[in-house]
C-alpha cells in the first residue's frame, strides 16, 4: 500500500427498517423484528474520498445501545492510519478488544462485541476498497502466512495452533484459481428463509414456496417453536409444495428446553428436516450436544447468537453443532470469523452462515466464498442463507441467480448503504419514522 491513509472522522448512525409491519423476519422468539443497523462510516483523507463502512445487526429497540458502544470504541480508530492496522491485523483486532475499561462490558460478547464487529468490518471494507478488491479477493490473494497473521489465536490454541491453521491453508493453496473459476461460473448455493417466517399465513407460505422453487432454490427453511401443532401443519404444507427432493431446514430460535426440543423434533422428523437450528438456549453447549445425540441423523445448527470463537470452539469440541452458522457481526468481525472457519475446517464441520437480517447476506457471501477458495476447499453440505429483504438499500447488493449467490466483483465488503437510505431510515428523525409516528 503506497498511500498513508488517515481516518479523519467517524460517523455513526441508527438505521431501522419497519419490517415488523408485515412480520418479515418474524420467528417464535422474535415476533416483531424491525431489521436495524448500528452503522459506522470511517471518513479518510484518501484523495478519492474512500470511506470504510460497517454495520452490526439488531432487530430494533436497543439499536441505540450499539450506537453508544460504537461511539465509545471510536477513539481506538480515529486519527489512526489504515496502515497502522493492516500492517498487523491480529494486533489491531486484539487492540479493539483489549481496552482496559471497555473490556469489562464483555469481554468479547454482547453489545460491545456486536459493535466491535461493525468497527472491525468497516476497517476491512476500507482496506479492500483501498486495494481495489472485493473482500474475498483481498483474503484470497494473501499467502497462508499473511492470512493467519490476521487472527488472534488467544484462548483457542488448545484446539487449533497457528501452525495447524497454516497447514490447513497451505494444503488448499493448490486449486484456488479453479475454485474461483467455479464460483464465477456457477456461484455459491443459497437457501431461502423468506418463505417461512412465523408470522406469515399458510397461503402466503404456499405461494412463496412455489415462487422459491421456481427461482431455483433447492433448500428452504421454516420457523418452528411457537406451537407444535402449527409446526406440524406448516411443515406438512411446505413439503406438499416443495416435494421430497428439496432440503427442508427448521429454526426454533431458542424456544425450547432441551427435552422439549428432543420430543418435538422426534415428531417433526417425519418431514425429514436436514437441520434444527437454535433448538435451545444459545449458551447451552452441553444441552445442544444432548439434543444432537438424541435426534441424529437430524443435524443441529447454531451460531447466530454464538458470541465468540471460544464458544464456537467448545460447541465443536463437544459435538454440539454439526452445522456452523457464522455471523459476520455477532462476533468481532472478519478476523474472528476467520478463526472460526479454520476451526470448522479442522473439525470438518460445514459452514452455512446466518444471514437473516439487514446487510448480512451482503457480508456473509464473502465469508463462505473465502472458506471455499482458501480454507475448506469444499461446497459439499454448504449453503448460504438468503432473505429477500432490503437489498435495494445497498450500493452493491447481492445477486442471486438460479438459487446461487454470484461472486461479488466490486471493491469492498459490499456493505455500503445508499446515502438516501441512510437519510430516510435514520431513527427516529428520518422521513419513514416520522411518517409512521404521525399515523
Ligand atoms: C429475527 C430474525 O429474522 C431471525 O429470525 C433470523 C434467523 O433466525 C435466521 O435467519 O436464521
Ligand atoms: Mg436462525
Amino acid at each position: 500500500m503506497g498511500l498513508k491513509i488517515k481516518i479523519v472522522d467517524i460517523e455513526i448512525k441508527d438505521i431501522r427498517f419497519p419490517t415488523s409491519l408485515h412480520l418479515d423476519g418474524s420467528d417464535a422468539m422474535n415476533t416483531d423484528p424491525d431489521y436495524s443497523a448500528a452503522y459506522v462510516i470511517l471518513k479518510t483523507d484518501h484523495p478519492a474520498g474512500l470511506q470504510g463502512h460497517g454495520l452490526t445487526f439488531t432487530i430494533g429497540r436497543g439499536n441505540e445501545v450499539c450506537v453508544a458502544a460504537l461511539k465509545a470504541l471510536s477513539p481506538l480508530v480515529l486519527n489512526k492510519y489504515l496502515s497502522d492496522f493492516t500492517s498487523d491485523m491480529a494486533g489491531f483486532w486484539k487492540m479493539m478488544n483489549s481496552d482496559s475499561q471497555l473490556r469489562w462490558l464483555g469481554p468479547e460478547k454482547g453489545v460491545i462485541h456486536l459493535s466491535v464487529g461493525a468497527m472491525v468490518n468497516a476497517v476491512w471494507d476500507l482496506y479492500a476498497k483501498v486495494e481495489n478488491k472485493p473482500l474475498w479477493k483481498l483474503l484470497a490473494d494473501m499467502s497462508p502466512e499473511e492470512f493467519i497473521a490476521c487472527i488472534d489465536f488467544s484462548y483457542i490454541k488448545d484446539v487449533l495452533t497457528p501452525q495447524e491453521a497454516l497447514e490447513i491453508l497451505k494444503e488448499k493453496q493448490n486449486g484456488k484459481e479453479q475454485r474461483i473459476a467455479r464460483l464465477k461460473e456457477a456461484g455459491y448455493p443459497a437457501y431461502t428463509t423468506s418463505a417461512g417466517w412465523l408470522g406469515y399465513s399458510d397461503e402466503k407460505i404456499r405461494r412463496l414456496c412455489r415462487e422459491a422453487k421456481g427461482q431455483g432454490f433447492k433448500h428452504m427453511k421454516i420457523k418452528v417453536g411457537a406451537n407444535l401443532e402449527d409446526d406440524l401443519r406448516r411443515a406438512h404444507l411446505v413439503r406438499e409444495e416443495i416435494g421430497d427432493d428439496l432440503k427442508l431446514m427448521m429454526d426454533a430460535n431458542q424456544k425450547w428446553d432441551v427435552q422439549e426440543a428432543i420430543q418435538n423434533m422426534k415428531q417433526l422428523a417425519q418431514y425429514d428436516p436436514w437441520w434444527i437450528e437454535e433448538p435451545t438456549s444459545p449458551d447451552d453447549i452441553l444441552g445442544h450436544a444432548k439434543i444432537a445425540k438424541a435426534i441424529d441423523p437430524i443435524k443441529v445448527a447454531t451460531g447466530e447468537h454464538c458470541h465468540n470463537r471460544i464458544m464456537f470452539k467448545q460447541f465443536m469440541e463437544a459435538g454440539a453443532l454439526q452445522i456452523c452458522q457464522i455471523d459476520a457481526c455477532r462476533v468481532g468481525g472478519v478476523n474472528e470469523v476467520l478463526a472460526i472457519i479454520l476451526m470448522a475446517a479442522k473439525f470438518k464441520i460445514p459452514i452455512c452462515p446466518h444471514a437473516g437480517g439487514v446487510g448480512l447476506c451482503e457480508y456473509v457471501q464473502h465469508l463462505s466464498m473465502i472458506d471455499y477458495i482458501a480454507v475448506s476447499g469444499s461446497m459439499d453440505r454448504r449453503v448460504i442463507e438468503y432473505v429477500d429483504h432490503l437489498h435495494e438499500h445497498f450500493e452493491d447488493p447481492v445477486v442471486i441467480k438460479q438459487g446461487a449467490y454470484t461472486l461479488p466483483e466490486n471493491a469492498g465488503y459490499s456493505i455500503t448503504m445508499k446515502p438516501e437510505s441512510l437519510i430516510k431510515y435514520e431513527y427516529p428523525g428520518g422521513e419513514i419514522w416520522r411518517s409512521l409516528t404521525q399515523n
